[in-house]
Parts: structure tokens; sequence; C-alpha cells
């Protein structure tokens, strides 16, 4: 890595409509820990993150029970209605301590399964990025764009097409200026690419692995056991 350090941030305020139940998703057991203490794992043990700050609800009763054993205790603070909002939550915590040209590495409670290497790999290869970038995969399934009826108006051509996944890093305060600028407009986004295309930009794609899934609905559990116990094999 660059002399720039290195923050991250973990949206975790989300409710998990998708997934259904009473406990928020990033607080289901799953192999032997939580949601979000596997994802926050590669991150509160890699040497070059300074800090993790995670953007938990307001009113959430979950996270003061979580253990951390050990390593490294994560701060929180509050997230907002939106996954674009919590991430802002996130970088403002770190407003007092994280210089402009810092990278920040955003990346989901929602995703557990990141390998180590993974994440190494997207730092070695973005640390003299002038843009930043993210982990994703290429699309291996042919894609159908549905018109209003459920009935297949397209096929895309997927040779351009990837899945975005989590982390994401860009320098800090061209993250927290092109988030603060949608917002002003009214808009969202569903990832920090998105603020960053919104600039101009072009971030860099950084071939990650297909089981860095995000828990999203009740299967992906199953899915994500089977990745983890499989990994610790
Ligand atoms: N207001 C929100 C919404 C989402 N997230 C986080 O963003 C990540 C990805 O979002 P998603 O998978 O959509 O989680 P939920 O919003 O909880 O799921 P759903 O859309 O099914 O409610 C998750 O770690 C989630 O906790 C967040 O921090 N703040
Ligand atoms: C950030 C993300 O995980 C990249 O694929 C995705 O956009 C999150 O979407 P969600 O609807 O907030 O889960």
């Amino acid at each position: 890595m660059s002399a720039a350090r290195v923050w991250a941030v973990v949206p975790a305020a989300g409710v998990g409509r998708r997934m259904g139940g009473a406990i928020p998703k990033q607080y289901l057991p799953l192999a032997g820990r939580c949601v979000l203490a596997w994802a926050l794992a590669p991150l509160l043990a890699h040497p070059c993150i300074e800090a993790v700050v995670v953007a938990v609800g307001r009113d959430d009763s979950w996270w003061d029970g979580l253990p951390w054993p050990g390593g490294r205790v994560p701060e929180r603070t509050d997230g907002g209605a939106e996954r674009c909002h919590s991430v802002h939550g996130g970088l403002v915590a770190l407003a007092a301590r994280a210089a402009r040209e810092d990278w920040v590495l955003v990346h989901d409670a929602a995703r557990p399964c990141l390998r180590a290497a993974d994440l190494d790999r997207l730092l070695d290869s973005l640390a003299d990025d002038p843009v930043g970038g993210l982990l994703a995969v290429p699309v291996h399934d042919t894609l159908k764009r549905a018109d209003a009826a459920g009935r297949v108006e397209a096929t895309l051509d997927r040779r351009q097409l990837w899945h975005a996944q989590t982390p994401q890093m860009f320098r800090y305060g061209v993250l927290r200026e092109a988030l603060e600028t949608l917002f002003a407009r009214g808009e969202l986004v569903t990832d920090e690419a998105g603020a960053i295309e919104a600039l101009g930009l072009r971030p860099r794609l950084v071939e990650g692995r297909a089981d860095n899934l995000k828990i999203t609905r009740p299967e992906d559990l199953a899915l994500a056991e089977f990745f983890l116990r499989g990994a610790a094999a």
C-alpha cells in the first residue's frame, strides 16, 4: 500500500426484509459465529486497516452482546435509512482521523465469506490506482431483461457484465463528496462505485470469487455455511 492509510466502513444497519424473520440477517447465527462477525473478521485481522467502523441501526440491541474474542474491537456508529446513508455515517465517524487521500474500504455486513487473500488482492491491485475499485465477478449466466408483464424483452450481452461485490475501495475525500453531491440532488446509489461513476470516473473491477456472496434470502445462509465450513477444513 502507498503512504495513504486504509480505513474500513461496514454498513450493518439493514433490517433484512428479503430474509424475513425477527432478527436482522447480519446477526443470524452462521458457522459458530454470526454473519456480521464473519464479515468483520478479515478486516479486523488486517494489519493495514487502521480502524473498522460499523454503522448499525439506532435501536440496534444485538450489537452489545457480540463477543470480540481477543482481536481488535470494531467501532459503532449510527446507520441511516438506506445503505448509502449508513456508509456516509461511517465516513462522518472517520472525519477527525481520515485524510482526504486516505483509502476507505466499504464491506457489506451481509458478506461473511470474504477471504483474506481476496482482501489482499483488492488492496494490492488498487494501491496506486487513480480512482479505486471493487471486487466483482464476471456474469456466467445468460441475463434477460423483463417487460412489465414478466416476459423476456431482451437478452443482454453478458461479455461485459460483472456482478459487483464488496469490498469497494475509494479515497475518503472523493467518496464522501460524491455521496453528499448525490444526496443534495435527492439521489441514492446501491453501491459506492455508483457514486464515483456519477462523477464521470471509472472504478477498476478486481476479479473476486463467487463464494463472496451477499446473504439476502434464507437459502443464502446454507450456502454461506458450506463455504465457511469448507474454507476452514
Ligand atoms: N439502511 C441500510 C440498509 C442496508 N444496510 C446494509 O447494507 C448491506 C447490504 O444491504 P442489503 O443486503 O440490502 O441488506 P438489507 O437492507 O438488510 O436487506 P433488505 O433489502 O432485504 O431489507 C447489509 O449489510 C445491510 O445491513 C445498511 O447498513 N443500512
Ligand atoms: C453493495 C452491493 O453488495 C454490491 O452488489 C449491493 O449493491 C448491495 O445491494 P443491497 O440491495 O443493498 O443488498
